[in-house]
């Protein structure tokens, strides 16, 4: 499955914020979106996920023409999405923001098997599981609200910003696990500010400056030259 964007522009009221932007997630692996505060990243993934509605262009996903798709039943069709923030509802405990996304899952027998999968890619959240979430470390929060996208089995998982204020020690393991994701066969479309795990991990990226796509390419690490040019822009 692949998420496309194509000749999309979007905005909020009369700003328009991307300009003619033409991205396509890879079926599998990792696809980077690099930029500026403020390049238009989180717009970007907004509108792939149905939050925003492009003023022009399309949202294909697998060639279909899901423009006009409400964000929930782009999650029934296996995209799923973790904003920037690290979100999740404080007065419930690890384990109950997990069981509330599970309890949507049908059969009711698979929703047990769902929790402690996602728990098991996360070890850091199996030490926590009767904490409040309100309680939890910022880097906690973050592998809890990657874990609860992770309950909806989703094709596509789509990160705003994972590592953004997390300290040094957990962002290895927030890496670790989307690398592990991605080799296992979730695709990931990756909004990202740190480069060098950003390119490590992606199969492609794209630079956005403006608003607009200003640089695509191969990751790995022979893509930091290209990409540390583009963000000049
Ligand atoms: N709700 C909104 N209403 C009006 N303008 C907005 C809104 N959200 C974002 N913007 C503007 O749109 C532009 C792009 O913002 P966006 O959040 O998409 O950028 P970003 O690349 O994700 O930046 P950051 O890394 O800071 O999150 C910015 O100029 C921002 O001020």
């Amino acid at each position: 499955m692949t998420l496309e964007l194509v000749g999309v522009d979007a905005g909020y009221g009369r700003t328009q914020v991307l300009r003619d932007v033409n991205l396509a997630s890879e079926p599998e692996g990792v696809v980077a979106v690099l930029g500026h505060n403020g390049a238009g990243k989180t717009t970007l993934v907004r509108t792939a996920v149905g939050l925003l509605r492009p003023t022009r262009g399309q949202v294909l996903w697998d060639g279909e023409d899901i423009t006009s798709l409400a964000p929930h039943k782009r999650v029934a069709r296996g995209l799923a999405y973790v904003p920037q923030g690290q979100q999740s509802f404080g007065q419930l405990t690890t384990t109950e923001n997990l069981q509330l996304v599970a309890d949507r899952a049908r059969p009711r027998a698979r929703r047990a098997a769902l929790v402690d999968a996602a728990m098991e890619r996360f070890p850091a959240l199996t030490a926590v599981a009767t904490r409040k979430a309100g309680l939890l470390s910022g880097g906690q929060r973050q592998q809890l609200a990657i874990a609860r996208a992770l309950i909806t089995e989703p094709k596509l998982l789509v990160l705003d910003e994972p590592t953004e204020g997390i300290q040094p020690s957990v962002v290895a393991e927030i890496e670790a696990a989307v690398t592990d994701l991605a080799s296992s066969g979730t695709a990931v479309l990756l909004v990202e500010q740190h480069v060098g795990f950003a390119l490590a991990a992606a199969a492609r990226y794209a630079v956005l400056a403006s608003g607009r796509v200003v640089s695509t390419g191969a990751g790995g690490r022979e893509a930091h030259a290209g990409v540390r040019e583009a963000l000049t822009i």
